[in-house]
């Protein structure tokens, strides 16, 4: 866990990057995504958050009946067995018995102690499960971890039913497309992926479940010809249906570091079975806001970015933006499968979104100045840097670091109007039978927390659906977990 970093460009990364972005100094930022059994979940530091009810609740006033906090709590409490700190019980909303782990009860370094009281000194009070209902406050991050080991939704979903004679997991090829005929999915043409330009191979199917994730389902469905007509004809791919919404609607949650180094006290790192990160905080930019729009994250390492230099004595606190305005992006650059997409989450295009990210950053910057950190640990910021002093030396600084929190989502949006990709009611998409999409890119507006177990939660969900309601994998998984 505490190695999560080595996963990036390495082969189970499919080492995505952005174009050039022009409110960020025209730079381009890595997006890892896994390409793994497990999905991104694999290299992802495995932060379980449910997000706020406001934001299940707007998804229902937006189009997506049926996906308000009320409907989608027993699908969150099916996934987990939460594990809350030694001491405590799990509150009613948690679930005790689901095939994914939820761990609470680990110890935390010092310096994330510190951390937590550096918060509260800055008018941030202490949460202890922001899973229980409210998302505000400071708080120790629950993590999917197994005797000291990540575990994914690979390990819980598939692989206890890894030998059923029902399941064909075919590795090593590559998605090229959907067969559709007569307006009907009728298998996949996949391409072995170390000769991606080789002769498909056609997979007939009576139903296509697309899972390809916020990037690479709506590339899939574009080259497929299902996308937005004049796009398709622009890169050479034939329209098979025109449908607006795909690979639109792209947003992310972003970061920006606040780097400080410890003069006083050696940051050690007992924790090599945890991880690097280990407390975070969902603070409101603004009073009138009805949910936290930041989630600052903390790490008990330095995140030097590219330009960046300096001790390695030193940790983090990341200032977060996670109810992004700004909408981008997913296009393909041309028909084959080994043309490059084209990213843009056209980061900052909104104000707000800087406006927010910025209030972020200096509450991070004033947690360094506090007593538990300024003077128990000696912590002197290095980035920004104390050179770094008027609002506008802070939004250079903005431009010149802002980064991913990896959270992409929306490209595939549930919904009813003309930008709706999938329905809300089965996640069919529209206008093609024998289609769904289940990912995080069905999410009509990014949750205000890590959006893998939203994504789960879809997932769980859609079982039921798919299966006619009859049973969930959830209930299946577990029990073949309990003969183990
Ligand atoms: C570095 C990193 C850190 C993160 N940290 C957290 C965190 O701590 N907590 C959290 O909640 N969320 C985190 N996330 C986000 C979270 O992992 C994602 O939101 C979640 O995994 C999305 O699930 P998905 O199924 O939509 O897509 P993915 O998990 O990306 O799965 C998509 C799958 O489709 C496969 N695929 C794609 N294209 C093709 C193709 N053409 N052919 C065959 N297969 C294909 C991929 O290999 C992958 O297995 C992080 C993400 C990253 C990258």
């Amino acid at each position: 866990m505490s190695r999560l970093g080595e996963l990036w460009h390495s082969p189970e990364d499919w080492d995505y990057f952005t174009v050039p972005q022009r409110h960020a100094d025209g730079r381009v930022i890595h997006w890892p995504r896994g390409r793994v059994l497990g999905g991104s979940h694999a290299l992802n530091a495995t932060i379980w958050v449910r997000g706020a009810a406001q934001d299940y609740d707007a998804w229902a006033a937006d189009g997506c009946p049926g996906w308000g906090w009320e409907d989608v709590l027993p699908w969150f409490r099916a996934l987990e067995t939460y594990v809350p700190p030694a001491g405590t019980a799990p509150g009613d909303s948690r679930g005790t018995d689901g095939p994914v782990p939820v761990v609470q009860d680990y110890p935390l370094n010092p310096v994330f102690a510190s951390i937590v009281e550096a918060a509260e000194q800055v008018g941030v009070p202490y949460n202890e499960d922001y899973n229980g209902g409210t998302l505000d406050g400071v708080s120790q991050q629950q993590i999917n971890v197994r005797d000291g080991r990540r575990f994914n939704t690979w390990m819980a979903y598939v692989k206890p039913v890894e030998e059923h004679p029902r399941l064909n997991l075919r590795t090593g090829v590559l998605l090229q497309r959907v067969l559709v005929e007569d307006g009907r999915a009728v298998g996949v043409a996949v391409v072995p992926l170390a000769a991606p330009d080789g002769a498909p191979e056609e997979i007939r199917a009576d139903e296509v479940v697309l899972c390809a994730g916020a990037l690479d389902s709506p590339k899939i469905l574009l080259r497929s010809g299902i996308g937005p007509a004049a796009h398709l004809t622009d890169v050479g791919v034939p329209v098979v249906h025109d449908l607006p919404g795909v690979g639109a609607n792209l947003h992310d949650h972003l970061l920006a570091p606040v780097i400080a180094e410890a003069t006083a006290r050696t940051i050690e790192h007992p924790e090599s079975d945890w991880s690097v990160t280990q407390t975070h905080l969902f603070w409101r930019s603004r009073p009138d806001l009805d949910a936290p729009d930041t989630q600052p994250i903390h790490f008990s390492v330095p995140m030097y970015d590219e330009g960046m230099e300096g001790p390695m004595n030193a940790f983090t606190l990341h200032a977060g933006l996670v109810r992004p305005r700004s909408r981008g992006t997913v296009r393909l650059t041309g028909p084959g499968v080994s043309d490059p997409v084209a990213l843009d989450p056209n980061i900052f295009d909104d104000p707000r979104d800087r406006e927010a990210l910025l209030a972020s950053l200096r509450q991070a910057r004033e947690m360094v100045r506090t007593r538990p950190l300024a003077q128990d640990w000696g912590a002197e910021e290095l980035y920004p840097g104390p050179e770094v002093r008027t609002e506008e030396e802070e939004v250079a600084y903005l431009h010149r670091f802002v980064t991913t929190y990896h959270h992409q989502v929306g490209t595939c949006r549930m919904g009813t109007g003309p930008d709706a990709v999938v329905s809300p009611e089965d996640l069919r998409v529209h206008g093609i039978d024998g289609l769904r999409v289940v990912d995080a890119s069905v999410m009509p507006r990014v949750p205000s927390g890590n959006t893998n177990a939203p994504t789960a939660m879809i997932a769980e969900r859609a079982a039921s659906l798919i299966t006619g309601g009859s049973t969930t994998l959830a209930a299946t998984a577990a029990a073949a977990g309990a003969e183990d």
